[in-house]
């Protein structure tokens, strides 16, 4: 079964359509990328996969159910984390707020509305969600005293603790040095072994050696699978693309990369 399915949807705030007829699959395991211009339409389509919006006409499924069925399967890890740097809280803590459905079963009406503490199973869940982005280490540390790059593992933590199946990211890596895009999106990777992750990026020539299929998005959509392409979209040994020849290539149906040497592609 496809974890996520959006098939021929248009979507216009008023009356100029930002999406028009847009198609893409998410399968089990996969790690999908969706890049494209300022303005193509990214955020507000993560919106209508998260049940934010309603699609003018098209289809979205989470594994079969509406995206509003299907919130609890989704995590969802948002642009700019808006964390105050200067409130004392410990990332343990940041990291069990991610648990409601913990919440919700174990606690009564009172903790459910107002949790003071949490139970064992919420803690042990937490750590082994900071185990798997490698921050059990820091788990008494402050937010405020972390990286940006571990902070934004932490929030991984916080959306892996409400066990989703669709992992959703909104530029995860905006303001992280190379380096540590690198790390973040060979995380991304390694979790896209037990579940799926779609992520907007900006980060093209690193998104492109991690991700198994890209989406250009620019109102209108086109898929790239990077596993099944003659060539993939890395260039030759000694030579490299910038982001823009990258944008270029992937903003048309098909993957030209005769002039590095490869062969047409279609999507
Ligand atoms: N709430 C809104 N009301 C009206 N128009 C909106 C709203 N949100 C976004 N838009 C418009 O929809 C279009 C697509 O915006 P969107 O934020 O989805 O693009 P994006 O690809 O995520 O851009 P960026 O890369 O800059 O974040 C833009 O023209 C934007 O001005």
């Amino acid at each position: 079964m496809k974890i996520l399915k959006v098939e021929k949807v248009s979507f216009a705030y008023d009356r100029e359509p930002v999406l028009k007829e847009v198609s893409l699959e998410v399968g089990e395991r996969e790690f999908v990328a969706i890049i494209g211009p300022n303005g193509g339409g990214k955020s507000t389509l993560l919106k209508l996969i998260m049940g934010q919006f309603e699609p003018q006409s098209g289809q979205i499924t989470v594994l079969g159910k509406s995206p509003k069925e299907a919130r609890e399967e989704i995590g969802y890890v948002p642009q700019n984390t808006n964390v105050n740097l200067e409130f004392p809280i410990r990332v343990l803590d940041v990291v069990m707020m991610g648990n409601p459905k913990q919440h919700r079963e174990a606690a009564g009406w009172w903790e459910r509305l107002f949790p003071v503490r949490y139970n064992d199973i919420e803690k042990r869940c937490a750590y082994s969600t900071l185990e798997k982005v490698g921050m059990e280490a820091y788990m008494h540390r402050r937010i405020g005293d972390l990286s940006g790059g571990q902070r934004q593992r932490v929030m991984i933590a916080r959306a892996l603790c409400a066990h989703p199946r669709l992992l959703i990211l909104d530029e995860p890596t905006s303001s992280i040095d190379v380096e540590g895009q690198q790390q973040i999106f060979s995380l991304l990777k390694e979790l896209s072994k037990d579940l799926s992750i779609l992520v907007v990026s900006h980060d093209l020539s690193v998104i492109t050696d991690y991700a198994d299929k890209v989406v250009y998005l620019n109102r209108t959509a086109y898929t790239h699978d990077l596993r099944n392409a003659p060539i993939h979209l890395k260039p030759p040994e000694g030579d490299h693309f910038c982001e823009v020849e990258l944008m270029q290539m992937l903003s048309q149906k098909s993957c030209d990369c005769e002039q590095h040497g490869g062969k047409e592609k279609d999507s």
